[in-house]
């Protein structure tokens, strides 16, 4: 029962965030607003009336909304302001308080100051309040009697995508290839040079396909995100913008090109062997959020048509092993190697992909089982390793 309901909530939670975004790529992933709260109201000297203080603007979580929801209650205004407190009056000493303004935001947003780039709140706890503007101090003896202005500034929304499976990879690594086999009715972007996935795509796989006996859909959300670059992390190749969305995935699904990579002109850049690639993506998961490591992991060894039996299996004995990092070079060795829930092989532009299928499921629901609820990702350690 609370299996079932964990599915589902995973399930509902992408679904409504995205809302009704026929190829559900998501086009909106941020919105600027500018924030005013209340000014307090003057007091009066010469009684030591007190003004009432400015309301306050207030964001609070709520579920199942989309994040496109935002724009529309705020009728394209793109602002908002808090009442001011009432000023104090021989007949009324006591300004009356002005009214806070409280918008409803979806889960899994970044509260960042417009001009410094501070993330002000990392908004992810269900119907918590959390307070963007203070509202000034009504006028008293401490401030001369003197109405106080409220905050007001500029601050970007940041949304993050809660996908149950984040795809991880270098460009041209077959991700969106993968979505397309997994969802065949899903219309993807595929082409034979890397940084064809230019936005985040998110598709709905249902998992329990065969499996008839079952009451309640089985769905898994993945998200295909643009290929990532060395130097991802310090924002290379618009790294942040899209690594952002692995923050809350449940699983990361790191896909490598059996063949390797090539990045640009062979004289300017080393090609990197797939067990490197695998090395690159480490490094630059652990230096753009050291918990993403600590998710739960599974490599896919992708275009496994392209190359000879063994060498994949030679590659795959390696990353099974706890020390994988130690065949690399050192300058590409991670600092914190993951140790992945699984590794596997798939050929998705042949539609090869039921090792990998039979994978996602049983990590998936080995990490649900463990907990019996909806496991809080964001203080996951899975039971034998990773010591951070
Ligand atoms: N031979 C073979 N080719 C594949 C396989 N999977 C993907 N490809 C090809 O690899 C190329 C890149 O595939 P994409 O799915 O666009 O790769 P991507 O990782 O999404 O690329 P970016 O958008 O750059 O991140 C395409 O030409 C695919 O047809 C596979 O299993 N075998």
């Amino acid at each position: 029962m609370r299996l079932s309901w964990c599915l589902k909530c995973a399930t509902k939670r992408v679904q409504k965030l995205i809302g009704n975004d026929e190829r559900n790529i998501v086009k909106l992933d941020r919105i600027s607003l500018h924030v005013k709260a209340g000014g307090g109201g003057n007091g009066l000297l010469r009684y030591d009336g007190v003004g009432g203080s400015g309301g306050n603007i207030y964001f609070t979580c709520v579920p199942d909304m989309p994040f496109q929801q935002i724009k529309k209650n705020l009728n394209g205004r793109f602002r908002i302001a808090a009442e001011y407190g009432t000023s104090s009056q021989k007949l009324k000493l006591v300004g009356q308080n002005g009214k806070h303004a409280v918008l409803n935001i979806p889960l899994g947003i970044d509260v960042v100051h417009k001009e410094s780039g501070d993330v002000l709140h990392k908004c992810n706890k269900m119907y918590q309040r959390y307070l963007i503007a203070k509202g000034g101090a009504g006028g008293n003896y401490k401030n001369n009697y003197k109405g106080e202005s409220g905050e007001e500034l500029n601050i970007l929304l940041h949304l993050k995508l809660r996908p149950n499976i984040g795809l991880v990879g270098l460009p041209n690594a077959g991700k969106s290839t993968i979505l397309q086999a997994f969802i065949p009715k899903k219309s993807v972007k595929i082409a034979a040079y890397p940084f064809t996935t230019l936005k985040p795509q998110l598709g709905f796989w249902k998992a329990d396909d065969d499996d008839k006996t079952s009451a309640e859909p089985f769905v898994l959300s993945l998200a295909d995100l643009p290929g990532l670059i060395d130097g991802a992390a310090d924002n290379r190749g618009r790294g942040h913008e899209f690594m952002k969305h692995l923050e809350y995935a449940d699983i990361l699904l790191i896909v490598v090109d059996c063949t390797g990579f090539q990045m640009g002109d062979p004289f300017e850049n080393p090609w990197r062997s797939p067990l490197e690639c695998v090395g690159i993506l480490n490094a630059e998961l652990e230096n753009y959020l050291k918990r993403l490591v600590k998710k739960p992991c599974v490599v896919v060894l992708n275009k496994t048509d392209l190359v000879e039996k063994q060498e994949v299996e030679d590659l795959k004995a390696k990353l099974s092993t706890k020390g994988w990092h130690k065949y690399l070079p050192e300058a590409l060795q991670p600092k914190i190697p993951i140790q992945f829930d699984a590794v596997t092989t798939s050929s998705a532009k042949f539609g090869k992909i039921d090792k990998l299928k039979e994978e996602l499921i049983r990590v998936y629901k080995s990490v649900h089982f463990d907990t019996g609820e909806c496991i809080d990702f964001e203080n996951y350690e899975s039971k034998e390793k990773r010591h951070i």
